[in-house]
């Protein structure tokens, strides 16, 4: 079997005396899409945290490609995984384009000395990063907005900067905390597609979602985080049927849980 492109193995997380992670593991194999669910504190952002270097697990370990991951997260993006946060972090001063430009930066090449005279070889890689950023935009649909402010974009289009900017790394993984947050069910059906079309490109894909029809219909694989600790992991079929998840995650009447598991069998989008 090949080097799964994402491994975290036994990360444990304590802050102070709070055991906010134990023991997570979790195998992203390339070209797939595993989702990340649980209630409200079961540690899920915690846990994207330890896979960028925001947080260095207290004990255990993360992987890259087979690699220990680097301790700082701009050393983490330079080796390939890119994130989107909860709470969306853009530059609402800047245009789409130079939010997007941003994110393109840790793919240049060009020294300080480059940018300071702005010789040649910088105009060029100017010129490059610009191409790729302006197809980026059109990939996820804000090729017309470019030269908007990007405080001005509707919360969905923001979404979509966010997850444009987060390509422009050049990732092999890409980290989606709640990328539905906030939208409406025509923006969350296209959010679905867009994150297909992503993963179409060779990108792997993890995805924190409250929303489980929209996980138990988008990943190859979902794990359940309760309390800082891996439920259950397994293929969507696998995890929804599980009657802990039902009792432990959903914590709804049994009736209304299975109208929802329902639907999503039958193929309704939501
Ligand atoms: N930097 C920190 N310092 C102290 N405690 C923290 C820190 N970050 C998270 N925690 C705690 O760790 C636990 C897990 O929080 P986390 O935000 O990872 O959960 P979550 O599953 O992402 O929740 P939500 O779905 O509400 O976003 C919580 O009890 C939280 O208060």
């Amino acid at each position: 079997m090949s080097t799964p492109v994402l491994q975290a193995r036994d990360v444990s997380m304590v802050f102070g005396g709070l055991s906010a992670l134990r023991n997570v593991s979790l195998t992203l194999e390339e070209g797939k899409i595993v989702g990340l669910i649980g209630p409200n504190g079961a540690g899920k952002t915690t846990f994207f945290n330890c896979l960028t270097g925001l947080y260095t697990p207290t004990t255990g370990q993360v992987l890259l490609k087979g690699n220990v991951l680097p301790g700082d997260p701009a050393a983490v993006t330079a080796a390939g995984i890119a994130r989107t946060f909860q709470n969306i972090r853009l530059f609402p001063s800047m245009t789409v384009l130079e939010n997007v430009l941003l994110g393109r930066h840790v793919r240049m090449k060009q020294g300080p000395l480059a940018s300071l005279f702005h010789g040649p070889s910088f105009r060029r890689g100017e010129a490059a990063a610009r191409d790729r950023a302006r197809e980026l935009l059109a990939f996820v649909g804000l090729g017309k907005v470019e030269d908007e402010l990007s405080r001005n974009l509707p919360y969905g289009d923001q979404r979509r900067l966010e997850i444009a900017r987060a390509l422009a790394t050049d990732p092999a993984v890409l980290l989606l905390d709640e990328p539905t947050a906030g939208m409406n069910p025509q923006e969350t059906e296209a959010a679905r597609q867009l994150i297909f079309r992503i993963r179409d490109l060779g990108i792997s894909v993890v995805v924190i979602e409250h929303d489980t029809k929209f996980i138990f219909t988008l990943c190859d694989q979902v794990s359940v985080l309760v309390q800082g600790e891996l439920l259950v992991e397994g293929t969507p079929d696998v995890v929804r049927g599980d009657p802990r998840v039902v009792e432990a995650y959903l914590g709804k009447p049994p009736e209304e849980v299975e109208a929802e598991l329902q639907a999503v069998q039958e193929g309704e989008t939501p």
